[in-house]
C-alpha cells in the first residue's frame, strides 16, 4: 500500500480494497442479505446514498431512519421503513433518502462484519463522497451524564490508537485516525440551546463491557473499588472522556477504507460515581436521540450546501 491509498478524498467512489472482488460472479453480502446478482438494482436502491449511521441496537437504528425522515421531509405518507436486510436477523439496514442507518451489534468483531459488506455495497451501488458515522452510547468519565462526546482520539485498553487484527497468524495494526475538520464541523452543529453539552475528547475503546471497563459488577472480577478508582484517574490523566468498545475500530477501518468518519457517543453514566446504567427507558430514549440531532444537523447542512 502506498501513503496515497490511505488519503480520503471526499470526490473519491468508495473503493474496495481486494483484487480478488473482481472475479466474484456473485458477491454474497451474507450478513446483510444482499447480493450482486442484480447490480444494477443495487446501483438504483443504494446508489445516492451519502451518509451511513452506524449503531449497536437495531430498534435504535430504526428509530433513526424515523427521525432522518422527519428531518429531511421524506416518506410523508409515514410508511414502515424497509429493513434491506430483513433476510437475516444478524443486522438491519434502512434507508432514508441519501441516509443509510445500519445497526453494528456490540463490539469490534460485530462492526467489522458489517462494515466490510457496507463497503462493499457502497462499492457496488457506485456511490460517492461517502461519510461514514457511529451513533452510540457510552460511559463518561467526569462527564456530565446525558452529555454527547465526539472521539477526537480513540484508544485501546492500553492508551494505543492502533485497531490489531490476526491476519495469516501476524499481527496487523491499523491506526485509527480521526478526521479533525469533520470533528470540527460536527462540534459546530451543538447550539447553544441544546439541553446537553457536546464536548470533544478521547474516547476508550475496549473488547468487554465489564472487566475491561473496570466494572465492579460483572460475573468476573479480580480488582477491587481502590484499583478501579486508581484505574479510573489514569483514564483522567490520559484525558479520557468516555469509555465505549466500538471507535477504535470503526475509525481505523474508515480510514482504511479511505472514507471519512466520526463517532459521536451519548454519555449514560458518569463512571466515576457508578458502575450500572440506571437511566429510565424514556430519559435513555432522549439522550439516546442527542447524537442523532447533531448527525442529523451536519447532514442537513451538507445537503443544503450541496443543493440548496
Ligand atoms: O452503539 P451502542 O450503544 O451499542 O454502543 C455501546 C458500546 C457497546 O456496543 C454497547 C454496550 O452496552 O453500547
Ligand atoms: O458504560 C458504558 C455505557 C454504554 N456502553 C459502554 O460500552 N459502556
Amino acid at each position: 500500500m502506498n501513503s496515497e491509498q490511505n488519503v480520503v478524498c471526499a470526490k473519491t467512489p468508495v473503493r474496495v480494497r481486494n483484487p480478488h472482488i473482481k472475479s466474484l460472479s456473485v458477491d454474497h453480502l451474507y450478513h446483510i442479505a444482499l447480493d450482486t446478482s442484480d447490480i444494477n438494482k443495487l446501483e438504483t436502491l443504494f446508489g445516492d446514498v451519502k451518509f451511513v449511521c452506524f449503531g449497536g441496537s437495531p430498534s435504535r437504528m430504526e428509530g433513526f431512519v424515523d427521525y432522518i425522515n422527519r428531518e429531511l421531509g421524506l416518506n410523508e405518507n409515514g410508511h414502515c421503513p424497509q429493513n434491506y436486510a430483513a433476510g437475516t436477523d444478524r443486522y438491519c439496514v434502512y434507508k432514508a433518502g441519501p441516509v443509510l442507518s445500519v445497526s453494528h451489534g456490540i463490539g469490534m468483531p460485530s462492526l467489522s462484519v458489517v462494515f466490510n459488506e457496507i463497503v462493499k455495497l457502497m462499492h457496488y451501488a457506485k456511490c460517492r463522497d461517502v461519510t461514514f458515522f457511529r451513533i452510540g452510547t457510552s460511559g463518561g468519565i467526569g462527564v456530565e451524564p446525558g452529555s454527547v462526546v465526539l472521539t477526537e482520539k480513540a484508544v485501546d485498553g492500553e492508551f494505543s490508537h492502533f485497531y490489531k487484527m490476526f491476519i495469516l497468524g501476524k499481527r496487523v495494526e491499523r491506526p485509527a485516525i480521526v478526521d479533525e475538520d469533520l470533528i470540527r464541523d460536527l462540534e459546530a452543529c451543538g447550539r447553544d440551546d441544546d439541553d446537553f453539552q457536546t464536548v470533544k475528547g478521547t474516547t476508550m475503546c475496549t473488547e468487554d463491557f465489564y472487566e475491561c471497563q473496570a466494572r465492579l459488577d460483572g460475573a468476573f472480577c479480580d480488582f477491587n473499588e481502590e484499583d478501579k478508582m486508581a484505574f479510573m484517574q489514569t483514564l483522567k490523566d490520559h484525558n479520557i472522556c468516555n469509555i465505549e468498545m466500538e471507535s477504535l475500530g470503526f475509525l481505523a477501518l474508515c480510514r482504511h477504507a479511505g472514507i471519512k468518519g466520526a463517532v459521536a457517543c451519548v454519555t449514560l453514566l458518569d463512571r466515576l460515581k457508578q458502575d450500572y446504567i440506571t437511566v429510565d427507558i424514556p430519559k435513555l430514549k432522549l439522550w439516546q436521540l442527542r447524537p442523532q440531532m447533531l448527525i442529523s444537523r451536519y447532514i442537513k447542512k451538507k445537503i443544503g450546501a450541496e443543493f440548496g
